[in-house]
């Protein structure tokens, strides 16, 4: 639905690579919208082609090797007409990227300050002075404790979860409207993770930025999320708001992964497992519903021929009418 501050909106996307001469869509027809002030969450197992949306939306696909279909506009342009220049004002200045390895991410052999300095430098007018204080500010707003002290320093000499800290504070220098952060707390421990997620809570509430958070982690999900989007084989096959997808969860795929989480009060050994692989590009089904071979109890009447979303209830989506009458086998699903 279209809303006054939904500021970036994927329409029918579809990204293909180049494999053997023939392309393979890795994303198809993705519909999305973010807004101001709210963080998406993208969840999946790997290989359901969360990245590869996070990397189409930033312009980061070789299009010798990739084939692109749709639109992304972002506050009236449509980022997938850009060429390199223009994504590049785009890149670091509207839009931020924090990626899931913070070594590789930066540059061994420069302190921390030049490094938050540099897109500064690349997107503002700022004096050496004003980047300077503004590097205080931005390492004191993730959390760092003493900021004069991890400037001066090398990315080396810092923690897992500063240098995650400091892609964060590279990522929202020039106040990004959005946020991409894939994987942001994949690399560190459980206790970092919560850290991590409330600085990114903090900063989409002070900075009033939209962030999309791709993880396969739904605790992560729990935590953070306003809205959820739910991929499976390259397709959105849940959406709604964090409520709607943990409350009332509707697609098996969705119910799967809730049921694979684990729980305090579950035993580790009582957790379900999906059966079966995300299946590659090359072997993707062309027909029916890309789930349908891991709940293979299910009939194939059950599931449309081309399954499309349908709203379940205002803003709730869910794909194929397979969900309408799906049950695990032991609630009652019987195999065929
Ligand atoms: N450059 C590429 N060329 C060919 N295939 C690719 C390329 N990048 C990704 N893929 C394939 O596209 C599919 C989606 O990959 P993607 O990395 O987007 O998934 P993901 O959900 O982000 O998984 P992960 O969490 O492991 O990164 C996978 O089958 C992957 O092998």
């Amino acid at each position: 639905m279209e809303t006054a501050n939904n500021f970036l909106r994927i329409k029918d996307v579809s990204t293909a690579f180049k494999i053997n001469g023939q392309y393979y869509d890795a994303i198809s027809h993705i519909n999305l919208e973010v807004h101001h002030d709210e963080i998406l969450a993208i969840v999946g197992e790997s290989g359901c082609g969360k990245s590869t949306l996070a990397t189409t939306i930033m312009g980061l696909h070789d299009p010798s090797e990739t084939h692109i279909t749709g639109e992304i506009d972002f506050e009236d342009t449509d980022l997938l007409q850009l060429d390199d220049a223009g994504y590049n004002r785009f890149r670091g200045a509207k839009i931020g990227m924090i990626f899931q390895d913070p070594l590789s991410a930066l540059n061994p052999l420069k302190r921390i300050e030049d490094q938050i300095s540099e897109v500064m430098t690349y997107h503002t007018s700022l004096s050496k002075a004003a980047k300077h204080d503004r590097v205080l500010e931005l390492l004191n707003q993730v959390g760092i404790v003493n900021p004069q002290r991890t400037a001066r320093q090398y990315p080396h000499e810092l923690s897992g979860g500063m240098r995650q800290r400091v892609i964060i504070a590279i990522a929202i220098a020039c106040k990004p409207d959005l946020i991409i952060a894939d994987e942001p707390t994949t690399a560190l421990d459980v206790t970092i993770q919560a850290q991590i997620l409330d600085v990114l809570r903090d900063i989409q509430r002070e900075n009033h930025a939209g962030i999309i958070l791709i993880t396969h982690d739904l605790g992560v999900v729990a935590e953070t999320a306003d809205q959820v989007a739910v991929m499976y084989a390259g397709q959105i096959v849940e959406k709604g708001s964090a409520k709607q997808i943990f409350d009332t969860p509707e697609h098996p795929y969705t119910r799967s992964l809730l049921r694979s989480m684990p729980q305090l009060d579950n035993q580790q050994d009582d957790l379900y497992v999906i059966k079966g692989n995300v299946p590659s590009l090359q072997k993707m089904p062309t027909k029916g519903d890309r789930f349908a071979p891991r709940i293979p109890w299910v009939p194939a009447s059950a599931h449309e021929a081309d399954p499309q979303m349908h709203e379940v209830v205002p803003g709730h989506w869910v794909r194929c009418t397979c969900y309408q009458t799906f049950q695990f086998p032991d609630e009652g699903g019987v195999t065929v």
